[in-house]
C-alpha cells in the first residue's frame, strides 16, 4: 500500500471541470433490479469497486463469493441469494466486512422462511445461503442500525409471489437510502410506497424495457465542496447532477453554504458549478444532525477544522460500523494535526482551532477506510500532508487522486 505526499499548486484556470462516476448507492440498487428485470439497462453506471464487485457477484449462484468492503453488497446480495432458488453460495467478504453486523438482516429473512446460517461468528459474515421461494409477505425490523438491511428486502420484494410489507421498529437512520430505494423501484414501474413506519411493496412479474440514468455520487462530490470551501477563489464544475436528486448527501447544497460555499445549478447541462461565497455562520460554529446523511460526515469535520470553525455534528451512531470506526478515526487523526475533539458513541465536536496551516506533511492514517483519505486530502490546500493507504479510494471513487490534480491538488509516491 503507498502513502501519497499532497501539495498544492494555484491552477492556472480556476474553473476545473470534474467529471464524477455514478452513485455507487444507485448502482448497486440498479444492478440488483437489473438481475430481477433483464428488461432495465443503466447509463452512467458507477465504476467504483464495490459496484465491480456486484455486477461479478451476479453472475454466480454457486460457490464462494467476496464482496471485499461492500457493505451495500453483503446486505443486498444476502437477501438476493436467500429467494433465488437455485443459488447455493457461501457470501463472505473483507475481515473488516466479517465485524460489520448482519443479524438483523438475517433474522428478519429466516422470518420470512429463508436458509442462511453463519459459518463463523453469529451476526456476522460470512453467511452460507441457500435459495428458496418465500411466501410471507410481512416482516418487522429494526431500523435503527443500517438502512441496508431494508434496502435488501426492499429490492426482492417485487420478486416475492406476494409482495413484502416491511414495518420499521425504533429510529430510522439514514432515511434518505430507503426513500432512494422506495423512488427507483416507482421509478422501474414497481408500485411501492413509504409511510410514517411502513414500507410496501408489490410484487411484480416484469417491467418495460428502459433505460436508467445514474446520477453522479453526492457523496464524492463533498470533497469538492471541503476542496472549494478551503481555496481562496477555485470553482469546480461537477457532472453530471441535478437539483431532484434521490441521493440524501445532496444536502451538501446547503450545508456548505454555511462553510461559503455556493451551487449552481445548470440544468440545461446537466452540472453544478461550485464556487465561494460568505460564510453564513452566525458564531463560526456548526452544529448538525447528520443521522440522514453519514457518509460525508468526516468531510465535513475536515472541513471545519481546515477553516478554524468550531462543530458539534449529531447522529453518528452508524459511524462506529462502517469501513472502520469514523468516529475514532476521525479524532485519532484530526489531533495528529492539532486540533481537539471529543467523541461519543454518536457525536463529534471539534474546538475552533488556530494551527491548520503548518502541518509538516504530517502522515494521516486511513484505516482501509476510502472516506478518510478522500476527507483528509483537502487539508493539502493548508500545507503539504501525507496520505498513507491512499489506493484505498477505489472503494467508491477510482479516479479520486488524478481529479483532484484538476483542482491543484497534486501527489507523489512517498
Ligand atoms: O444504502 C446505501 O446505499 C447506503 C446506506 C448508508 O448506510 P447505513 O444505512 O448503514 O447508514 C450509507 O452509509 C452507505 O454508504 C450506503
Ligand atoms: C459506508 C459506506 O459504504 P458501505 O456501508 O456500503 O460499505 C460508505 O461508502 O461510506
Amino acid at each position: 500500500m503507498s502513502s501519497l505526499q499532497l501539495s498544492y499548486q494555484k491552477p492556472r484556470n480556476l474553473l476545473s471541470e470534474i467529471n464524477i462516476t455514478g452513485s455507487k448507492s444507485e448502482s448497486n440498487r440498479l444492478l440488483i433490479l437489473q438481475a430481477l428485470f433483464p428488461q432495465l439497462k443503466i447509463n452512467n453506471c458507477s465504476k467504483s469497486d464495490d459496484s465491480e464487485v456486484m455486477k461479478e457477484a451476479l453472475q454466480k449462484s454457486k460457490g464462494s463469493i467476496d464482496i471485499h468492503h461492500a457493505g451495500t453488497a453483503m446486505r443486498f446480495l444476502t437477501a438476493f441469494f436467500a429467494v433465488k432458488e437455485e443459488a447455493e453460495v457461501i457470501l463472505t467478504g473483507s475481515e473488516r466486512m466479517q465485524q460489520r453486523p448482519i443479524g438483523i438482516l438475517v433474522d428478519a429473512l429466516r422470518i420470512l422462511g429463508a436458509d442462511i446460517q453463519y459459518v463463523k461468528e453469529e451476526g456476522f459474515p460470512p453467511l452460507r445461503i441457500n435459495g428458496k421461494t418465500i411466501l410471507k409477505s410481512e416482516v418487522e425490523i429494526d431500523a435503527n442500525v443500517s438502512s441496508q438491511y431494508i434496502s435488501a428486502l426492499l429490492l426482492i420484494a417485487p420478486s416475492l409471489q406476494n409482495g413484502l410489507t416491511i414495518n420499521l421498529k425504533g429510529k430510522t437512520t439514514s432515511k434518505p437510502y430507503l426513500q432512494m430505494t422506495v423512488d427507483l423501484l416507482s421509478q422501474i414501474g414497481v408500485k411501492a410506497k413509504f409511510h410514517a413506519n411502513s414500507i410496501w411493496v408489490a410484487t411484480a412479474q416484469k417491467i418495460d424495457t428502459q433505460t436508467i440514468t445514474v446520477e453522479s455520487d453526492w457523496s464524492s462530490a463533498s470533497y469538492f465542496y471541503s476542496i472549494v470551501a478551503l481555496s481562496s477563489q477555485l470553482s469546480v464544475k461537477l457532472i453530471s447532477y441535478k437539483a431532484e436528486s434521490l441521493q440524501g448527501d445532496s444536502a451538501l447544497v446547503t450545508i456548505y453554504k454555511k462553510l461559503g460555499v455556493q451551487t449552481e445549478f445548470m440544468a440545461a447541462e446537466n452540472s453544478i458549478i461550485l464556487s465561494k461565497s460568505n460564510k453564513t455562520l452566525s458564531n463560526n460554529s456548526l452544529l448538525l444532525d447528520l443521522s440522514d446523511t453519514p457518509d460525508i460526515a468526516q468531510t465535513i469535520a475536515v472541513t471545519c477544522f481546515g477553516l478554524g470553525l468550531s462543530c458539534k455534528l449529531l447522529g453518528l451512531h452508524t459511524l462506529k460500523i462502517k469501513e472502520t470506526d469514523r468516529l475514532i478515526a476521525l479524532k485519532t487523526e484530526l489531533e495528529k494535526l492539532g486540533a481537539s475533539v471529543s467523541v461519543t458513541e454518536e457525536t463529534l465536536q471539534l474546538k475552533a482551532s488556530e494551527t491548520t496551516k503548518n502541518f509538516q506533511n504530517t502522515a494521516i492514517d486511513t484505516y482501509s477506510d476510502h472516506r478518510m483519505a478522500m476527507a483528509f486530502a483537502p487539508l493539502a490546500i493548508c500545507d503539504r500532508i501525507v496520505i498513507n493507504e491512499a489506493e484505498v479510494v477505489s472503494k467508491s471513487f477510482p479516479d479520486f487522486w488524478k481529479s483532484i490534480q484538476e483542482v491543484g491538488i497534486f501527489s507523489e509516491i512517498k
